[in-house]
């Protein structure tokens, strides 16, 4: 659906895009994560061809991009572009006829945007008067309005509550349901975690790794993660050292990869001597992946 080929794209001497390649399936959800500054915003920018990157190719159902794919795209940008005064349905209308849809024939659809971003009860209501998540939502139903085949939502959740939040992956999940292609820029883990098929991680403008999560997941050859709070770290990397576990340290917490399911008595008897505070698994979580693939866990201390 979306294939992007060796971008660049530099501001004056600063180099932001780097070879950046990054490949979107028909009627998936990708997750394209990044520090800020990463360059996921420049890359949203080219790819709605509202920037012209120095070099690269970017196709849109193999189609080199141009004016007539921004009617394929819809964006929905990081900061909200609703007229505050206006209400629901006049700001999709406006935002309709900037896309030369014909007003009359509109306002069928416009209802039906409303009703599936769970906002046709507000149609009427200006949108100074809509929380922070309702906006966010009215937002997205905008980038809906032309009916186009791939959605970019950029950072759709961020600054919203955890209910605001599960609202919006509903909504992007149905997007996908009704087959929608969503790209969508976020950096909440957990949020990628859960709505994306593919994940591709962007730092300093190339992406360094792209997958499922399953396939990511291979980065990590471990089974879990075990993290322990003791006073003798260096010790219990030691009590260890045979197995080859490889420590990292998580929030400042001492974790150790587990290659395979252990047994918690197991685990314990391979500390003996050393005291331990608080014990806890987990599995391999993006998190984890991601901290490693860039290379910003903390180091393993020297004793
Ligand atoms: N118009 C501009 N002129 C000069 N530099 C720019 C411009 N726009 C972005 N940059 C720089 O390009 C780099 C990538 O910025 P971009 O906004 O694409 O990152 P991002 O991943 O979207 O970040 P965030 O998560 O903070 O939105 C940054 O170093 C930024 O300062």
């Amino acid at each position: 659906m979306l294939n992007i080929k060796n971008l660049n794209k530099s501001y004056g001497k600063r180099q932001v895009l780097q070879d950046l390649n990054l490949n979107v399936d028909s009627g998936e959800i990708y997750g394209l994560l990044g520090a800020n500054g990463a360059g996921k915003t420049t890359t949203i920018n080219i790819i709605c061809n509202l920037l012209k990157a120095d070099i690269g190719d970017i196709k849109i159902n193999n189609q080199l991009i141009s004016e007539s794919t921004k009617k394929i795209i819809g964006i929905a940008p990081q900061e909200n572009i609703l007229y505050k005064t206006l209400t629901c349905e006049e700001n999709l209308q406006f935002f309709a006829e900037i896309y030369g849809l014909n007003r009359a024939t509109v306002q069928k659809q416009i209802k039906e945007i409303l009703a599936a971003v769970n906002l046709l009860d507000r149609a009427k209501n200006p949108v100074e008067t809509l929380s922070g998540g309702m906006q966010r939502r009215l937002n997205i139903a905008v980038a809906l309005v032309h009916q186009p085949k791939l959605v970019i939502l950029d950072e759709p959740t961020t600054g919203l509550d955890i209910e605001a939040r599960y609202e919006i992956w509903e909504l992007i999940r149905q997007l996908k349901h009704q087959g929608i292609t969503v790209l969508l820029t976020t950096h909440l883990l957990d949020e990628a975690e859960r709505l994306c098929q593919k994940i591709g991680i962007l730092k300093d403008g190339r992406i360094l790794v792209e997958g499922s999560l399953a396939e990511l997941r291979n980065l990590i050859p471990a089974q879990e993660i075990l993290t322990i709070k003791t006073t003798q770290e260096k010790e219990a990397i030691a009590c260890v050292q045979k197995y080859g576990f490889t420590h990292r340290y998580y929030d400042n917490e001492l974790a150790f990869w587990l290659p395979e399911s252990w047994d918690l008595k197991e685990i314990i008897s391979q500390f003996e001597g050393i005291s331990i505070d608080a014990i806890s698994r987990q599995p391999v979580r993006l998190e984890h992946i991601y901290l490693e693939v860039t290379q910003k866990y903390s180091s393993p201390k020297s004793f």
